[in-house]
């Protein structure tokens, strides 16, 4: 009998490891394969399902992607989401154009809970759309099974061929009950078993480590942040003291961070660490330049230029391992998907790296996920559930141009901000908060004096995958005590402003 499996066609969505992921937590085995891949080769694999994600194209663009035809033919169900549900829908007769109305974050949906893919799903349920096109009108012999308020056609379907479309994103976690409708599609329509286990990632990780290293050195870039400690302690775990754990502070950690990451990861790591102070030579580099992507470039090019001067200390280094994780990938552009913003380690890296390999054990796994496996090799909790702190750092906190004045501005204003959620005892249940310099400077009045400085900008979210997020309702007693702190103990802002917008359609970091 045949392995029990559902594939993902990839059309360049931000979504699309996550819909694997999805299934895969439904015990169905999944794999993520090109738009392209051929009708051969599909019916070779003869999946029970198939699954078209998102992505950033018009369905009726010049050089859009689509798919073989024919796949509608094959008499295996197919679920489009979003871009998905649109091409299926184009592709067999209907029309999409340009909605009247683009619907972004969260959007209520309507559903006719006799469609298969709504059984058990509330009359009216919260969802997370990202478009700018949608339905205009339907294919032969399709209905429509739920829509919202600007969407007429919010999912669409035709049980006798076992097609299904939707135009949100069932596979978000801000989608309420995503997870069933997915659950829905793989049982009720595509009849699987569920017959599939996942493995322990971080057993096998380290096995697979020690072998692919063997008695080779080896670098880790730290941030002290989640993702490189679980990756240098996997590292650590497989290869012990070839590993050297290199952190850089470049100038644009949060206040007293560089001493706090140095204190953790010399006396409660056994692992050889070095510090490397590069702040000088991170600010001449970032002089003068106020582009985003341009700034994450030149420090994805920097950080590697500080690891190979680190390596020739250490002699000969065959590889350079990174926590990078998977929306770093994604956003930062693989194959169809838009570039969001190149992650400075990933997009944001230089052409030639001196190293023979990058590693990146966590390229295929979600925040959460990686905290899982944290939790699971024995990394402490506070460490684990750390908020998330990006590799540039306060420099895509700062827009436009970086100077050391405004990264000491911007440190104090984030740890009034730090500190307040923490008396607030909110810490542990927004995802990530920060402050950010905007580049925007206003009139106020101070001891009857005009003012004429910086705006800072509040950020909070909730969320546990960092792919999308809400923004966190926090109490307004805490925002005026923090905005009333700011202006006064901080020099050169005098306004404060709260980021209310979620992700779609604005991303967590302001660059
Ligand atoms: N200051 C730094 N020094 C050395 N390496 C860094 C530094 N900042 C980031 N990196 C490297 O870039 C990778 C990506 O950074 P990112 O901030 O996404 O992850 P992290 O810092 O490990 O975890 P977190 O998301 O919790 O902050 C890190 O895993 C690490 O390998
Ligand atoms: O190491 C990193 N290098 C980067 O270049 C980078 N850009 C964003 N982030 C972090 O990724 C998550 C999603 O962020 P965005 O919604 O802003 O894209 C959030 O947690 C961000 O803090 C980065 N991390
Ligand atoms: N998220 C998506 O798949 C978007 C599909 C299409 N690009 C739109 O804007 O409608
Ligand atoms: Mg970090």
């Amino acid at each position: 009998m045949d392995k029990e499996i559902v594939i993902v066609l990839d059309f360049g969505g931000q979504y699309n490891q996550l819909i694997a992921r999805r299934v895969r937590e439904c015990n169905v085995y999944c794999e993520v394969l090109p738009y392209d891949t051929s009708l051969e080769r599909i019916k070779e694999i003869n999946p029970k399902g198939i699954i078209f994600t998102g992505g950033p194209a018009s369905v009726y663009a010049e050089d859009a992607p689509a798919c073989d035809k024919g796949i509608f033919e094959l008499g295996i169900p197919v679920l489009g989401i979003c871009y998905g549900s649109q091409l299926m829908t184009y592709s067999l007769g209907g029309k999409v154009s340009k909605a009247p109305l683009r619907e972004y974050g969260k959007t209520e949906i309507t559903v006719k809970n006799e469609s298969k893919l709504f059984a058990d799903v509330k009359d009216t349920s919260i969802c997370w759309m990202s478009h700018t096109d949608y339905i205009e009108q339907l294919p032969e012999g399709f209905t429509v099974s739920a829509y919202s308020a600007s969407c007429p056609v919010a999912a669409l379907e035709k049980p006798s061929q076992n097609l299904y479309g939707v135009q949100f994103h069932p596979e978000v976690v801000h989608t309420q009950e995503g997870t069933k409708m997915l659950r829905n599609f793989l049982y009720n329509v595509c009849e699987c078993s569920g017959d599939w286990k996942m493995d322990s990632f971080t057993e096998q990780s380290i096995k697979a480590l020690r072998e692919k290293i063997g008695d080779k050195k080896v670098l880790c870039a730290l941030s002290g942040g989640v993702d490189s400690s679980v990756a240098a302690v996997m590292i650590s775990k497989a290869v012990g003291k070839q590993l050297t754990c290199i952190f850089v502070d470049h100038g644009l950690l949060r206040k007293d961070e560089g001493d706090e990451v140095e204190k953790i990861f010399t006396e409660q790591f056994d692992v050889n660490f070095v510090r490397v102070n590069a702040q000088q030579r991170f600010y001449d580099k970032l002089a003068g330049v106020a582009e985003p992507e341009e700034k994450r470039k030149i420090i994805g090019e920097e950080f590697i230029r500080v690891f190979e001067e680190e390596a020739k200390k250490i002699g000969v280094v065959d590889y350079l391992v990174q926590g990078t994780i998977y929306p770093d990938v994604i956003e930062s552009g693989l194959g169809k998907s838009a570039v969001i913003k190149s992650h400075h380690n990933v997009g944001g890296l230089p052409d030639y790296v001196d190293f023979k390999e990058i590693i990146e054990p966590l390229r295929d796994l979600f925040k959460d996920e990686v905290r899982r496996a944290g939790l699971e090799i024995g990394i402490p909790e506070k460490l684990v559930f750390r908020q998330p702190f990006p590799g540039p750092g306060l420099a895509i906190r700062i827009i436009g141009e970086v100077t050391e004045e405004k990264v000491k501005i911007l440190q104090e204003a984030d740890y009034i901000y730090r500190e307040e959620i923490a008396n607030a005892g909110l810490d542990r249940s927004i995802g990530q908060y920060f402050a950010a310099l905007t580049n925007m400077r206003s009139v106020g009045v101070m001891g009857d004096e005009r003012t004429y400085d910086y705006a800072v900008a509040l950020r909070a979210v909730t969320t546990t995958d960092f792919m999308t997020a809400e923004a966190a309702d926090l109490p307004w007693e805490v925002l005026g005590k923090v905005s009333s702190r700011i202006v006064n103990e901080v020099k050169h802002i005098n306004r404060v402003l709260y980021d209310c917008t979620g992700k779609p359609p604005a991303t967590i970091e302001f660059e």
